[in-house]
Order: C-alpha cells, then structure tokens, then sequence
C-alpha cells in the first residue's frame, strides 16, 4: 500500500521561512533587508544564500545595467511593443517577450558559460589556454555551430562586452576575482576570428558569460539574470508603447512589402474531397 506523503515534506525550501507576521529569507528578516541592500544584492542573497561582497554585487550589478535594453529592433523588446498594440495586459507582453529570449538571442549566455568551462577544462590538461579555445573552437565549427556569444547582426564591436571586461580586469586586479573567464572569453574571441577569417566580435551574451562565470554562478542561472535585466526594457517599452497608443502594429509598417515566394496564383481544382469528389 502506497504510504501518504508527509505534508511537511511537499515542498522544502531554504530560500525563505515565512509564519504570520515573519518573513525571513535566507535567515534575514524582511525588514532588515528592506533599504539596507541593493536589488543586486539581493538577487545574490536568493540564488547563492548568502550575501555578496561589495566587489561581487557591483559586478552583477553591472551586467544587470548593461543587458536592460537594446532598442525597439531587437526581437525581445519588439515583442512587448507588439504584444501592448494587440489588447493585452502588460504581463502578456512581458511574457511574450521573454520567450523570445534563447539560444540565439539573449540566452546564448548560457550556452557560452558552458563553452567557456569546456575551454577551462581542455586548459586543465596541460594544454595552453589558447590552444585550448583554437580546440574547442575547431570542433565547434566542424559541427558547423555558431559559437555562443561571439558575433552581432549589428555592432561590428559590442560597447558593452569591452566595458565589462575592463570591470573583470579591474575587479580581478584587486584580487576580487580570478580572471580566468576574461582570458577564456579573449582566447575564445582569438581562435574564432583565426578560423573564420574575420573577428566575430564578444556580444552581450559572451561578456556577461565572463562576468557570471567568473563569480561563479551556472549556466541557466545565466539566462535567468538576462532576462531578468531584460524585463526591465520589457516593460519600459510596453509602457512607452501603451502610452503612444497604437492598435496591431506588426513587425514592420504595412506599406513594406515582405517577400512572397510561394505558388504562383492558381484555380482550385473543379473536385475537392470536400465537395466529394477526389482530388487530381
Ligand atoms: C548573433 C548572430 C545571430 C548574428 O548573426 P549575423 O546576422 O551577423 O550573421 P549570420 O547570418 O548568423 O552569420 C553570418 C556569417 O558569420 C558567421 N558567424 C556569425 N556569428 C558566428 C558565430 N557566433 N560563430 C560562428 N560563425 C558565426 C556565420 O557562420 C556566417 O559565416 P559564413 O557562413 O562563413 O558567411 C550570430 O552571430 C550568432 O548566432 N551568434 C551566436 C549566438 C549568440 O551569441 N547570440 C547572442 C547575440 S546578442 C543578443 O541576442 C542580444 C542583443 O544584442 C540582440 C540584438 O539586438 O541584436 C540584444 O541586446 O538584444
């Protein structure tokens, strides 16, 4: 006879402890918590359990600030826009938009985290960082992959991946971290222009893998904090576009004309299966 389940056990957590006039997360009443610590700070508090130093939230913080926005022509923030001209709720937009976010655009970080620990653990064996990255770059591109966050539809040099490398240098100048990641990220940049033939440069995606591998969060955690960055253009733009108003705007004006390269105009046949006979 199957044994009932212990109430006590349906869900465990050691994120937070809550009981009638007491919230405490991760051991810390709310109410300390409240104007005493950054929201970086406390995005660190609820993944990692404990609080970050000052070196740690400001390197997340950064990465927070620069993945925000990308404009009206990235496909995330185009969707909110979308989605507000369409009749529905700001959580339908942000939710529309956020799931536009994967390998290829804003999530690529966390396939990037990964590639960046495989160079590591090529590097481990003796072997050369930079003969580690022309490696595992090689393999990739025999596979015909894109390599994850390397490459940009718009930036020849994305302003963002060189800030927050200088931010990894300096933090890791004081010792605040290794500086592992930013050598990979470089030596990966390196091997890929060298097999390609033309610098493919680190996007958003790539610096912010260097940033969150180096203080050492997981891949998926990754994506989580792109999108958590991202929902706050998200909503700036779905609020902007609410206020201009606007009813079904689609992705491009209707006087643009997309490219049709289907069948020529036809007949229907005289018989259909539908109008009982068969089709020719
Ligand atoms: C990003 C993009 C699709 C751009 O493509 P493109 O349009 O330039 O060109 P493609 O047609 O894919 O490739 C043309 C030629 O370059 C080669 N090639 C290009 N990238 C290559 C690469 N990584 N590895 C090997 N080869 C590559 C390709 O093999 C081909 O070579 P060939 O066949 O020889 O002619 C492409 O790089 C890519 O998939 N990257 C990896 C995924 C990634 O990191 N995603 C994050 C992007 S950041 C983001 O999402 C946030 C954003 O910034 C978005 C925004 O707003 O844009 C924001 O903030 O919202």
């Amino acid at each position: 006879m199957a044994s009932s389940p212990d109430p006590g056990q349906w869900w465990r957590t050691a994120i937070i402890d809550i009981a009638p006039g007491t919230i405490r997360v991760r051991g810390y009443a709310i109410e300390d918590l409240i104007g005493a610590v950054s929201f970086p700070e406390m995005i660190w508090l609820m993944l990692r359990g404990d609080l970050p130093s000052a070196d740690q939230a400001a390197l997340l913080g950064a990465v927070l600030v620069a993945a925000v926005d990308h404009g009206p022509q990235a496909p995330s923030i185009a969707i909110a826009r979308m989605a507000m001209t369409c009749g529905v709720g700001v959580n339908n937009a942000m939710a529309s938009a956020v799931n536009a976010l994967g390998d290829v655009h804003g999530g690529a970080g966390q396939q990037c985290m990964e590639l960046y620990a495989a160079v590591d653990g090529r590097a481990g064996h003796g072997i050369a960082l930079n003969a580690a990255a022309g490696a595992e770059i090689g393999a990739r591109l025999l596979r015909r992959e894109h390599v994850p966050g390397f490459g940009h539809r718009f930036h020849p040099v994305d302003p963002r991946a060189g800030r927050l490398l200088s931010l990894v240098d300096d933090a890791a100048s004081r010792g605040a971290v290794g500086g592992r990641f930013a050598a990979i990220g470089r030596a990966v940049e390196e091997a890929l222009a060298a097999a390609k033939g033309k610098r493919l440069p680190m996007n958003i995606d790539g610096a912010t893998a260097v940033v969150l591998s180096e203080l050492g969060f997981a891949p998926d955690e990754g994506r989580g904090l792109f999108i958590l960055s991202r929902s706050v253009g998200i909503l700036a733009h779905a609020m902007e576009q609410k206020a201009q108003g606007g009813r079904i705007k689609g992705p491009m004006p209707p006087g643009i004309a997309y490219t049709y390269d289907g069948a020529e105009p036809r007949a229907l046949p005289r018989t259909t299966a539908s109008a009982g006979g068969t089709t020719p």
